[in-house]
């Protein structure tokens, strides 16, 4: 079957759409890629997202607008990417999450993803399945991460502990044991991290005045030095200690977090050098540090996806965090890092319309499995 996967994640750089054939049943998937692409979003769209991320207010007129606009840019990537001669059967879109409030104790969680599927049904001709955190949400669970159980089918290894680590916008984790392990399945465990770009992204943005957008290859996080005091004070903070089930967004990491960030290391007097390189540092540290406080042993490969995987620097003080771990990117084991989350989206919508569950209630904290998305038919 032939599917299309979209998503747009925090970074809100734009929407990666992979087409992708799916085979098999449950677990046992036959999976490949066969053309992936990313659509930047017309600037003025990212600027309105970023702002609504951060907090600005807009009437039901106006949400309504952008969950069309939104939607119609992700209708266009599928008209765009599609070769002449393919047939595609179905549509996966995860859609832009604006704002995520995880689970409290006695209140379930919110979990807003704008870019509504009937209306990319409706555009593209294509039968199209979205809104897949809610089902989750629903039965008390955190809506996320949801890439775990894409994880487990598609990285698991008989001899191998592995953690796979996503590190976009946010960055989360999947904890797979070999699978010769007793009872494997029950021992996986899956969590946000917290930041993986984000805050290296906002400062890039505040320091060159919005010049420069991300911190290449870490080039300038390299030319400085991490202030080890800061970082262990920023991963004294609540979310970093919170045992999983655990999820987050920029609704934590934020501006005003970053602002934060900017005032402590003007006490310390830091260079935006070393700014950026102490800001990277808490992004591997709270990596590693979820791994030391969670995990029943170091994984034997950590293996990496998402934007971050292609910042060296970031890369080598992850290492350096974790000396008995192997780092891999997903590429090496033949599964594109760029796409990953597309194609999970392509899967769970195979999964929806095959009533397999898409959640892992260990890892997201629902009471039960269910099958995720909601179905829009279209007319063509
Ligand atoms: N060559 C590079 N060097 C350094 N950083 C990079 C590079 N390429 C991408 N990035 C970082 O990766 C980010 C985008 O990552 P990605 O597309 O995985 O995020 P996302 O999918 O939006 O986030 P999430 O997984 O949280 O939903 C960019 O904002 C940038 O910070
Ligand atoms: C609410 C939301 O959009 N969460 C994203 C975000 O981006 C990374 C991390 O935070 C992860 O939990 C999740 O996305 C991935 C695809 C997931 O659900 O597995």
């Amino acid at each position: 079957m032939i599917i299309i996967g979209l998503m747009s994640g925090t970074s809100v750089d734009g929407i990666d759409a992979a087409i992708v054939n799916i085979e098999g049943q449950g677990l046992d998937l036959k999976v490949d890629l066969l053309v992936g692409q990313t659509f930047p979003y017309s600037p003025s769209l990212r600027e309105e997202i970023l702002q609504v991320c951060a907090g600005k207010p807009l009437s039901m007129e106006e949400l309504s607008k952008l969950d069309n606009a939104i939607a119609s840019e992700f209708a266009q990537a599928v008209t765009s990417i599609i070769p002449d001669d393919l047939k595609v059967d179905l549509i996966g879109s995860h859609g832009q999450t604006v704002y995520h409030q995880p689970p409290q104790k006695n209140q379930l969680g919110y979990t807003l993803q704008l870019g509504r599927g009937d209306l990319i049904s409706y555009l593209t001709g294509i039968n199209t399945v979205s809104n897949f955190r809610v089902a989750d949400i629903a039965l008390g669970g955190q809506g996320a991460p949801l890439v775990s159980k894409i994880d487990v089918c598609l990285y698991r290894h008989p001899h191998h502990h592995r953690c796979l680590q996503n590190i976009g916008g946010i960055g989360n984790a999947t904890y797979l044991p070999s699978s010769h392990t007793p009872q494997w399945q029950e021992k996986i465990m899956g969590w946000d991290t917290g930041p993986g770009n984000v805050l290296i992204d906002l400062a890039v943005q505040e320091l060159t005045n919005n010049q420069q957008k991300f911190d290449f290859n870490g080039e300038w996080s390299r030319q400085g030095k991490p202030c080890q005091v800061l970082v262990k004070k920023w991963l004294n903070q609540d979310f970093f200690k919170q045992k999983p089930p655990k999820s987050t967004g920029r609704e934590l990491f934020s501006p005003h977090y970053l602002q934060q960030c900017l005032k402590d290391a003007q006490t310390y007097n830091l260079s935006s050098a070393d700014c950026l390189a102490t800001l990277t540092e808490l992004t591997v540290a709270s990596i590693a540090d979820s791994y030391h406080r969670f995990l029943p042993s170091p994984p034997h490969e950590v293996v990496l996806a998402g934007g971050g995987s292609r910042n060296s620097y970031l890369k080598e003080r992850l290492q350096a965090h974790l000396p008995h771990s192997r780092l891999l990117n997903s590429d090496d084991l033949g599964i594109s890092s760029e796409f990953k989350e597309a194609i999970a989206f392509a899967i769970l919508a195979y999964w929806h319309i095959n009533n397999f569950p898409g959640n892992l209630p260990q890892v997201t904290g629902a009471k039960k499995e269910v099958i995720l998305g909601q179905h829009y038919l279209s007319s063509r």
